[in-house]
């Protein structure tokens, strides 16, 4: 991309870059299958596909195990309440948090062109924060197994503060740790999550097109840009 690009244009106006990290930095769902099977046969529940969770992963964990518990209930045929996803809640939790935390990065890959954009936003200047929905505790070790907690200055969870994306919180609280402001704050994410927080906290906000969107198609989220690899902000910084 060459210096005039949109994406230089809007290198040109940030001191900082929010990145989100499952679907934007690492393909996890690897790693959500592994841990969520392992949890389903402990609670001698039916197993649950990987297309199926890749539509449920965003919302942070407590949000995946409900949806996952809702769908292995009603595959067994029962009509399945709100109320019956809750019984099994706590002990799918406690299954699922030992479980993730034993594979933690074990099925998941780092996306190409990942190192690449991220030491490219380092040498442009940027202040680099990592926010994920995911709880701080599968984060950080993750982060730190696949060889990328050096880039950040910060890095907030699903835990980290009262609300997730898509409020705009955490990207607030994350410009505030950062010392930069929300429209000098560039948000990298895969989802209409990150978009929504994006657009509601004032950052400007480009998301990759490899990552979980719900299901739905990316391109068609309410965003600055799109890039189909993390590496194409080298050639913008160039
Ligand atoms: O754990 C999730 O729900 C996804 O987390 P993300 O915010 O890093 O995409
Ligand atoms: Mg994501």
């Amino acid at each position: 991309m060459s210096a005039t690009s949109p994406l230089s244009a809007l290198l040109s106006r940030v001191d900082a870059a929010i990145v989100d990290l499952d679907g934007t930095m690492v393909d996890t769902l690897g790693d959500f299958a592994e841990a969520l099977n392992r949890m389903l046969r402990e609670l001698a529940l039916p197993a649950i596909g990987a297309q199926a969770i890749e539509h449920m992963v965003g919302k942070g964990s407590e949000h995946l195990l409900r949806s996952v518990l809702a769908h292995v209930l009603a595959s067994q045929g029962q009509a399945v309440d709100a109320a019956q996803v809750e019984v099994l809640y706590p002990a799918a939790w406690a299954s699922y948090q030992k479980h993730y935390l034993a594979i933690n990065g074990q099925y998941a890959q780092v996306y190409p062109g990942v190192v690449a954009g991220l030491q490219a936003l380092q040498a442009a200047g940027l202040r680099l924060a990592c926010l994920t929905n995911k709880p701080t505790d599968f984060a950080v070790p993750l982060l730190q197994a696949k060889g990328l907690d050096g880039y950040f200055a910060q890095v907030f969870g699903g835990d980290s503060f009262a609300r997730k994306k898509p409020d705009p919180l955490p990207l607030l609280k994350t410009c505030e740790a950062l010392g930069t402001t929300p429209a000098r704050t560039l948000m990298l994410g895969d989802s209409s999550n990150d978009a929504q927080a994006a657009r509601a906290a004032g950052c400007p906000v480009v998301l990759v097109t490899y990552g979980y969107n719900h299901g739905q198609a990316v391109r068609a989220v309410d965003a600055d840009g799109f890039v189909d690899a993390l590496a194409e902000f080298a050639a913008a910084s160039a």
